[in-house]
């Protein structure tokens, strides 16, 4: 984990993170964000090319501290997500969204507030890493055992990984190196290696606009799929029809604040009116 601060579960009383379902149908709480303020550190900003070679040689020659310039991308953002939910994060561009995704995963320490989450989010980004020189069936395999699936199901979910993504429609791509694949079939197999598995917490970072319709329809199928095998999923997008398609609770972030929380269509629909004036 990059930054490697992992999400904690919360030591109050009340409903833990993830606790067992009561049989009164109370909502059971997956993920709690709690007055949550991430800040970048960007160092050595403002020195010119080689930034951060000009900023290292400083501390070393005791010049003074190198330029620090910060980025307050998320600012005092609160609520609770329950299993089953499929939550919508929308917002413009530089809003946070992937921020908060980073902060829930535990890639992004917090500088104020806290994640709880019930035990390790999944976070599936665009960029998310696997590896060029190798083949898409090695990046299967690869990536389902770091899922923590084991060998046996690695076995048994590798052709439907593989014709869930649709890699081999054409030629049989998934024997060539991923270096090889357009961005789009990159991650469409990410999100399906990702997609082959049950998670408690999926978070997904724009995955879906990347694939053709068909593509599309065949995930937003699966991440229903998901909430109904009791996980909860947290999609990022700008694409507006595919959050009505998928997530009945959506949370709206602009320039780092939770402006709305709420049933989808209420909250795209303010977002558009927002967006279109
Ligand atoms: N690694 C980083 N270092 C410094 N600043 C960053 C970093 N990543 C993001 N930021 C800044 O944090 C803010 C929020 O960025 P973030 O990527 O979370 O927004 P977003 O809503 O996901 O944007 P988009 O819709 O364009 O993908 C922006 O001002 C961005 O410039």
């Amino acid at each position: 984990m990059a930054d490697g601060v992992a999400p904690t579960k919360p030591a109050a009383a009340g409903p833990e993170p993830g606790s067992a379902a009561p049989s009164d149908g109370t909502p059971v709480p997956t993920v709690i964000v709690d007055g949550l303020h991430v800040v970048y550190r960007i160092y050595g900003a403002g020195t010119g090319h080689g930034n951060a070679t000009a900023a290292l040689r400083r501390l070393l020659l005791r010049q003074g501290s190198p330029n620090v310039q910060t980025v307050h991308a998320v600012k005092g953002v609160s609520f609770t997500a329950y299993r089953g939910e499929a939550i919508g994060i929308i917002g413009s561009n530089g809003s946070g969204k992937t921020t908060l995704l980073k902060a829930i995963a535990g890639l992004l320490p917090p500088e104020r507030g806290k994640v709880y989450t019930d035990g390790q989010p999944s976070l599936l980004g665009v960029n998310a890493a696997l590896m060029n020189d190798l083949t898409g069936a090695t990046n299967v395999i690869l990536g389902g055992l770091a899922m923590g699936m084991t060998r046996e199901e690695v076995r048994e979910r590798y052709q439907g990984i593989v014709d869930f993504s649709g890699i081999n429609e054409k030629d049989d791509f998934i024997s060539l190196p991923m270096r090889t694949y357009s961005s789009g079939m990159a991650a469409r197999l990410r999100f399906s290696i990702a997609a082959a598995k049950n998670h408690d917490v999926l978070l997904i970072d724009e995955a879906l606009a990347t694939g053709d319709r068909a593509f599309q329809k065949r995930s937003e199928a699966r991440i229903r799929e998901l909430r109904k095998e009791a996980g909860t999923v947290f999609l990022v997008s700008h694409n507006n029809n595919s959050i009505r398609d998928t997530c009945d609770r959506v949370i709206w972030l602009e320039r780092g604040e939770l402006l709305m929380d709420g049933p989808t269509d209420e909250v795209v629909a303010a977002y558009e009116e927002h967006t279109n004036k």
